[in-house]
């Protein structure tokens, strides 16, 4: 799969939206990549992840255990692990901060790769690997469906994609006048309060 066919995987399940979106980071940005709009089409997210499956076993080699960090990146990490022959398990936030819940573990020697949705600052990465350190494992490296950081993002381990953009984002005393007019909307989950 070429770049622009997985864009054009997002482009025509109406993932690529525009507008003013508030990114997990905290930057404002003109575009965000809803890749739920993606992973909500089994067939789809199939021919996404067996693509980044490919990249992954190309760049780390055999692969025992996928983990990804929840929410965005649970179904692309299940799929993509299922292509891999591998495990899939996840980090959710405990009290804001990423953690293996469930009872999952990680067996002393296993091939461990980081599977995540998208990558724009690389924090929740970074957040994710940290949460991994004192877990038995040997974590080769991370992927991503979609690095819009340009190749920029820097999570300390090789980050491979299926597609790099270097799409701006915005600080938020630092927005361009014709986004600070329009109102501002956050997707997705860091932050998310029960009521
Ligand atoms: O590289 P970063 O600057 O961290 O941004 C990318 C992260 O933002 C999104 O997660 P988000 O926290 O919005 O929640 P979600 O996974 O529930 O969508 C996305 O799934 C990545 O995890
Ligand atoms: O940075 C983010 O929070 C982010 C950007 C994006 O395009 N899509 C997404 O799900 N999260
Ligand atoms: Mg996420």
């Amino acid at each position: 799969m070429t770049p622009n066919d997985v864009l054009e995987e997002f482009r025509s399940a109406g993932a690529l939206l525009e507008g003013h979106f508030i990114l997990s980071s905290g930057l404002h940005s003109p575009v965000f990549l809803q890749k739920m709009f993606v992973f909500q089409d089994p067939a789809r997210t199939e021919r996404v992840c067996r693509a980044l499956a490919e990249k992954i076993r190309d760049a780390f080699g055999p692969v025992d255990y996928v983990v990804s960090p929840a929410v965005g990146g649970i179904v692309p990490g299940y799929e993509t692990a299922r292509h891999l022959g591998a495990k899939a398990i996840f980090v959710e936030r405990e009290n804001g901060v990423f953690a293996l819940r469930r009872g999952f573990t990680i067996p002393e020697g296993a091939r461990v790769v980081m599977v995540e949705d998208i990558v724009t600052t690389g924090l929740s990465s970074r957040e994710c690997l940290a949460s991994l350190q004192e877990h038995p494992g040997t974590m080769l490296g991370a992927a991503c469906l979609i690095d819009r950081s340009g190749g920029k993002a820097d999570l300390g381990v090789p980050l491979v994609s299926l597609v790099q953009l270097d799409i701006p984002a915005y600080a938020p005393d630092q927005l361009p006048p014709e986004l600070a007019a329009l109102p501002a909307v956050k997707p997705g989950s860091r932050s998310l309060k029960s009521k």
